[in-house]
């Protein structure tokens, strides 16, 4: 994502030493009878860089938001979906966006998840990389240290809040 983005390679890298995050979510979700009226996981942005997820082989549920419409993500077999979480696209400046995500139930079919979130150190300011700005390209989020950052994930994720909406300049 740095050569992409034309940074020092290890830019991102450099974010994510020995003190960074590293959280494992394992998903277990039920049949459910009524799927019209009960989500499994809520819409939300992952608020960690990367997330990366692996999910039981041909079980569907997982939808991803574009442009008001919900859309099913299809997780091929023995594959990882990368998913770019918000601290990412406030370092990216808004360049990588961290799309908005929800689960289905399913009335007859379990449902089986892993979740790797990977976030920088907490020690780490959270900003927009110097790198992308100029006097014409202006930083779209403020910035935030780790530590406040991570104490509020949650909390902004009971109250159905993006940090990155919060952050937004
Ligand atoms: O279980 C899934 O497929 C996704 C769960 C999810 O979005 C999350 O844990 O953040
Ligand atoms: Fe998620």
């Amino acid at each position: 994502m740095a050569n992409l983005l034309k940074l020092d390679e290890n830019y991102f890298a450099n974010r994510f030493t020995s003190k960074a995050l590293a959280l494992a979510r394992l998903g277990y979700y039920p049949p459910c009878p009524r799927p019209d009226l009960v989500l499994g996981f809520k819409p939300h942005c992952d608020g960690g860089a990367l997330s990366i997820l692996f999910v039981e082989e041909h079980t569907r549920g997982l939808q991803v938001l574009k442009d008001g419409k919900w859309y099913d993500v299809l997780c091929e077999p023995y594959t990882l979906l990368i998913n770019i979480g918000e601290c990412m696209e406030i370092m990216t400046n808004g360049i990588f966006k961290s799309p908005t995500h929800r689960v289905l139930t399913n009335a007859v079919k379990e449902r089986f998840s892993v979740v790797m979130f990977y976030g920088v150190d907490e020690e780490t300011m959270i900003e927009p990389a110097p790198g992308l700005l100029d006097e014409k390209r202006l930083a779209n989020y403020t910035k935030v240290h780790g530590n406040d950052y991570y104490a509020s994930v949650f909390g902004h994720f009971r109250q159905g809040k993006t940090i990155k909406d919060i952050l937004k300049v």
